[in-house]
């Protein structure tokens, strides 16, 4: 489904040369909930636009289904980017825009129908729990629900891959659980590919079948989420699951 080899990022700026992605290789199947965990700055939201196609690697190559996205002209990436549903950190809805209206928004770019895109934004805000308040205001909800409402955007041009930057970050454990159980059901019902960017361990043990932690711009190890934790042969692993290692750098 998604498969990057030797992928590299470096920025370049007056105040110098970051790299923020170095050498990253990982495989995500067809049906898995992929996690990627890392500490801060570890190179995670980096991954993701990659992925997403929203920037360009350095080095490196992405694959998604089969295809080489480095060969692909700007149009042709544009098209691949529809079947990548993004949720990015901080849920960035329109704040003018009611619940419904947010959903439709990426129907209303690819000219849906009126009235297809109205069903298909009820439809779909009945599936996150939200079928009662597609009249509301982004300012009128929990920061639970302003996610549900941007995991139903990302679903409504029927993407079959979903991925998600930090989708349980500024929650709580109680608000996390539901989402994280939303996003379990997806992948079942809607047999949906998911990719999720966290620093919580919790959210990695409790929905990833397969994990890749990242620790300064590399992986560090990767595989079937069980194994990774029950054997831990990384070093940031072991901080990330609290069995000490201390810090670097
Ligand atoms: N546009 C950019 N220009 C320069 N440096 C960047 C840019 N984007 C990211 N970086 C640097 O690349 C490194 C990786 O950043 P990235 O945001 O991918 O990390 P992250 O693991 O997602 O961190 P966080 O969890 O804090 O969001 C960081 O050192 C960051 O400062």
């Amino acid at each position: 489904m998604i498969r990057t080899e030797g992928l590299t990022k470096v920025y370049e700026s007056k105040s110098g040369r970051q790299e923020a992605l170095q050498d990253v290789s990982i495989h995500v199947d067809k049906g898995d909930i992929f996690g990627i965990i890392g500490m801060s700055g570890a190179g995670k939201s980096t991954l993701l636009r990659l992925i997403g196609m929203l920037e360009q690697p350095t080095s490196g190559k992405v694959w998604i289904q089969g295809q080489d996205v480095s060969m692909l002209t700007q149009g042709q990436q544009k098209e691949q980017r529809k079947k990548l549903g993004i949720v990015f950190q901080g849920y960035n809805l329109l704040m003018q825009k009611t619940v419904r209206e947010n959903v439709e928004f990426p129907l209303r770019l690819s000219k849906t129908p009126r009235t297809q895109r109205r069903e298909r934004a009820q439809e779909l805000l009945k599936v996150v729990g939200l079928g009662d308040r597609e009249g509301a205001y982004p300012a009128q909800l929990s920061g639970g629900q302003k996610q549900r409402v941007a995991i139903a955007r990302a679903l409504a041009p029927n993407p079959e891959l979903l991925l998600l930057d930090e989708p349980t970050s500024a929650l709580d454990s109680f608000t996390t659980a539901s989402i994280l159980e939303l996003l379990q059901d997806l992948n079942k019902r809607m047999g949906i590919t998911i990719v999720i960017i966290t620093h919580e361990i919790g959210v990695v043990e409790r929905v990833c079948n397969k994990t890749a932690v990242l620790d300064l711009s590399r992986v560090a190890e990767q595989g079937y989420t069980s194994e990774v934790m029950a054997n831990p042969r990384a070093e940031a692993t072991r901080r990330l699951l609290g069995l000490g290692g201390g810090f670097h750098g």
